[in-house]
């Protein structure tokens, strides 16, 4: 049993944040731990409000994980604060762990989740020592501070990225104006580089779809399968969670983290290597 950790925030309406990795992992039959950062008073309508935990606590949680367990792969969420990115970026760089950074800015409502002095943390201390890093458009935006409308800018706002020195690049498009597919845009230090594509689900259940995705990944990696295998493969789990989505409560609802288990067979994403 491989075991994997998520560093990221309570979401009390359990569709994102520690409660959708944790849902994740346990699907993909990986044991999860968890370093909790910040608890979140969310449903699926908002957030409304978010108690930061303090940062020698994070790193406190962490190092407990770390003295006991052998850690196969290990993702960030929601982080806050620099304290808290800073403390992490320490103690994670002093393994060979490989690092899915999940550069959590904004809840869907438009809750900030991040301080804004944490950005150029996260640039500067988290990149650096990331394996992959996975933002949606709006945070390729903030962390290049560039505009992206078209895939030559998405292919510059990657470049941006991977100078950080982070091996991979995935510019989620989740936030793009398609309304057929949904196309995520994969790049890899060495110039390689693929998109990936399926039909887009009209719902508006939608809550987590980032949290979920990296949670997969992180599964994956930690499961041993190369990065370009766990990144489809995370494909796969999000495209059938969202399928599949759980009209539950009144706002964006959850995604459906049991749906691969049930149905991974049936789900075909389209790759397009460049
Ligand atoms: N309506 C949808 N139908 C199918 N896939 C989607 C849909 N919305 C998002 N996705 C996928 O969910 C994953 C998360 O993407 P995105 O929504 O961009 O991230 P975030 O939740 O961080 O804003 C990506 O793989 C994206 O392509
Ligand atoms: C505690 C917590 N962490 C992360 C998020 C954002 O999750 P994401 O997967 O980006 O989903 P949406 O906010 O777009 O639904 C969160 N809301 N709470």
């Amino acid at each position: 049993m491989q075991v994997v950790t998520t560093i990221a925030g309570s979401d009390s309406g359990g569709g994102a944040g520690i409660q959708a990795d944790l849902k994740t992992f346990q699907e993909l039959k990986v044991f999860g731990t968890t370093v909790i950062t910040a608890l979140t008073a969310q449903n699926t309508r908002g957030v409304s409000g978010v108690l930061p935990i303090e940062a020698a606590f994070v790193k406190q949680q962490l190092q407990a994980l770390l003295d006991d367990f052998s850690i196969s792969a290990v993702k960030t969420g929601m982080l806050f604060s620099s304290a808290i990115i800073h403390t992490i970026a320490q103690i994670i760089a002093d393994t060979n762990i490989p690092l899915i950074v999940d550069p959590v800015m904004i809840a869907k409502g438009g809750e900030s989740l991040l301080q804004q002095e944490a950005i150029d943390a996260i640039i500067h201390y988290l990149l650096p020592i990331a394996t992959i890093v996975t933002p949606n458009i709006p945070e390729a935006e903030t962390l290049t501070g560039k505009k992206i409308n078209t895939i030559a800018d998405i292919k510059k706002a990657a470049d941006h990225l991977l100078a950080t020195g982070v091996h991979c690049a995935i510019i989620k498009g989740g936030h793009l104006a398609d309304a057929t597919n949904a196309t995520d845009y994969v790049f890899f230090k060495n110039g390689q580089a693929f998109s990936m594509q399926t039909p887009r689900i009209a719902t508006k259940n939608t809550h987590g779809t980032g949290c979920t995705f990296s949670a997969a990944l992180t599964a994956f990696v930690g499961r041993g399968l190369t990065i370009k295998e766990a990144i489809i493969e995370a494909k796969k789990f999000i495209q059938l969670a969202i399928t599949h989505d759980l009209a539950l409560g009144h706002g964006h609802g959850p995604t459906n983290h049991f749906a691969y288990q049930n149905d991974k067979k049936s789900c075909e994403v389209t790759i397009y290597e460049s």
